[in-house]
């Protein structure tokens, strides 16, 4: 008989431990996987996934209004916000069904309640039933963070922004980072007023300034307003059922929904690792090695919950590395170097390797080159929006150490320019690649 029930329990069928399981399945380990949710996790169920669908659905806002410049006649076009949420909520289902069915003709048992660690190989079930496994693997992700706002259940999440029963007219958003930047765009191009109200006067923290400070005034110019040094102190319902803003100084803002993004935390709370000997970070993350080990040998962590990069593709090479080291006899680590990232808003930001300001404190000798640019399909539009792309070169090596974008289609242009950053590819060799011409992607090799 076996020393333990399974040889790899994963807790949490998201991104990363979806992969894991598949893998480690593969290379013959018996594996159960225990989800008290949705069989997908943050990406596929309210995140990414969803998401993206909401960006190409609001995309036909300006796109119909363009189409008039090319000719077309768009009579009585209207947009009914239901249809659109139960198309993405249809699709969501059957992506669970689909990473479902991943897991079963991968012989992966799943248990559809939450677990946590018993000890350093068991795991208890909400249940009650306790599961031993020669190695456990936390894959359980991040939660989103509500600030101490007065009136706070008044407000939503990314969770809950999926499911609203109607498009509201007034959407005030707390944050300036990803989710802030994706919803407001998303909301704005869907016909409604919103606002984003943030802590401080910084916008996407980390993206290179140039993009950011390209973004902003053309949010603006499509009418989303900002409110700068303006944390959230209190939401107020009113007696109409609709809400007041308090946030800072300034006058109070009107909303029909206030969406808070202001980051995501581990979600450890009560995940019973002190039964495992291992303490919690100060952020609640699991601290790990480079292969993705806690403080206990037969406890591992990937994901979001590590809090090293909170991506989806980093959560699945992370479990995809943590599969092949324990059960392919292969180890390998994940490297965090050149990681390409995008925010979908509108236009949206594409940036893989260094900002100009760490390539500047990092290096020493730094080569800029920018490319300021009309995109052709904007030629007819009446908001003449500029893109802004922007390489950063290693001046003792000619490297190029950062791609940075802002502009239509940049995030499709960049995963493919990442390549070139990853490999250590010159600028004498971005110049030497003939263009492809008439494209965007041509101000790559065109920059002098
Ligand atoms: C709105 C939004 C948009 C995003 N957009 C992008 C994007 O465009 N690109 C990108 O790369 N990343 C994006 N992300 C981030 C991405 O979703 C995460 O980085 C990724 O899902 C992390 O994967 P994970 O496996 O660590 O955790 P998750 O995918 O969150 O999976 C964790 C799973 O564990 C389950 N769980 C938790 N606790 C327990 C327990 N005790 N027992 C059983 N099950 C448990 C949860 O229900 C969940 O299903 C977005 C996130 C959000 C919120
Ligand atoms: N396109 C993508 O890849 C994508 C999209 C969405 C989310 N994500 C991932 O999900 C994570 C969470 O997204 P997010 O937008 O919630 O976080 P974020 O870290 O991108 O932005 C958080 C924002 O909230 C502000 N903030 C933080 N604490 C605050 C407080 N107490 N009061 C007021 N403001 C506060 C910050 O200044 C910042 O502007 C991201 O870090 C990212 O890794 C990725």
């Amino acid at each position: 008989m076996a020393e333990f029930d399974y040889d790899l329990f994963v807790i949490g069928a998201g991104s990363g431990g979806v992969r894991a399981s598949r893998i480690a399945a593969s290379h013959g380990a018996r594996v159960a996987v225990a989800e008290e949710f949705r069989v997908g996790g943050t990406c596929v169920i309210r995140g990414c996934v969803p998401k993206k669908l909401l960006v190409y659905g609001s995309h036909f806002a300006h796109s119909l209004h363009d189409a008039a410049q090319y000719g077309w006649t768009i009579e009585g076009a209207t947009f009914d916000w239901a249809t659109l949420r139960d198309f993405v909520a249809s699709d969501v289902d059957r992506l669970e069904r689909a990473y479902t069915s991943t897991l079963n003709t991968n012989n992966v048992e799943h248990f559809a309640e939450r677990a946590v660690v018993a000890g350093p190989n068991t795991v208890r079930l909400a249940s009650g039933r306790e599961i031993s496994a020669k190695f456990i693997l936390i894959a359980v992700g991040a939660w989103p963070v509500m600030p101490e706002i007065v009136g706070a259940e008044h407000c939503i999440t990314s969770n809950e922004v999926f499911h609203l029963p109607e498009l509201p007219r007034r959407v005030v958003i707390q944050g300036a980072g990803y989710i802030a930047m994706e919803f407001a765009g998303i909301f704005n191009a869907l016909g409604s007023d919103v606002t984003v109200v943030n802590r401080s006067d910084v916008i996407l923290r980390g993206y290179d300034h140039d993009l950011t400070a390209r973004l902003q005034p053309i949010m603006e110019a499509r009418g989303v307003k900002f409110g700068f040094n303006r944390p959230i102190r209190e939401v107020q319902k009113l007696a109409d059922g609709s809400l007041l803003v308090h946030a800072g100084e300034g006058d109070p803002i009107p909303a029909d929904v206030v969406l808070v993004a202001t980051g995501r935390r581990p979600k450890t709370d009560g995940l019973g690792l002190e039964n495992a000997g291992i303490t919690l970070g100060k952020g609640g993350e699991i601290p790990v090695d480079a292969f993705s080990k806690t403080a206990c040998d037969s406890i591992y962590a990937v994901g979001d919950v590590t809090d090293r990069v909170q991506l989806t593709p980093i959560a699945i090479r992370e479990g995809h590395a943590f599969a092949d080291t324990v059960f392919g006899g292969k180890p390998r680590s994940t490297h965090y170097d050149a990681i390409p990232s995008a925010v979908f808003s509108q236009p949206p930001i594409a940036s893989v390797g260094l900002t100009e300001a760490d390539a500047r404190a990092q290096l020493g000798e730094v080569r800029v080159y920018t490319s300021d640019f009309r995109p052709m399909q904007n030629m007819f539009a009446t908001q003449a929006e500029r893109g802004f792309y922007k390489l950063v070169v290693d001046a003792g090596t000619d490297k190029v150490v950062g791609i940075h974008m802002i502009g239509p289609d940049a995030p499709e242009i960049l995963q493919a320019a990442a390549i070139a950053v990853k490999a250590g590819l010159t600028k004498a060799q971005f110049d030497d690649t003939i263009a492809l011409h008439p494209s965007m992607a041509e101000e790559l090799v065109l920059m002098r």
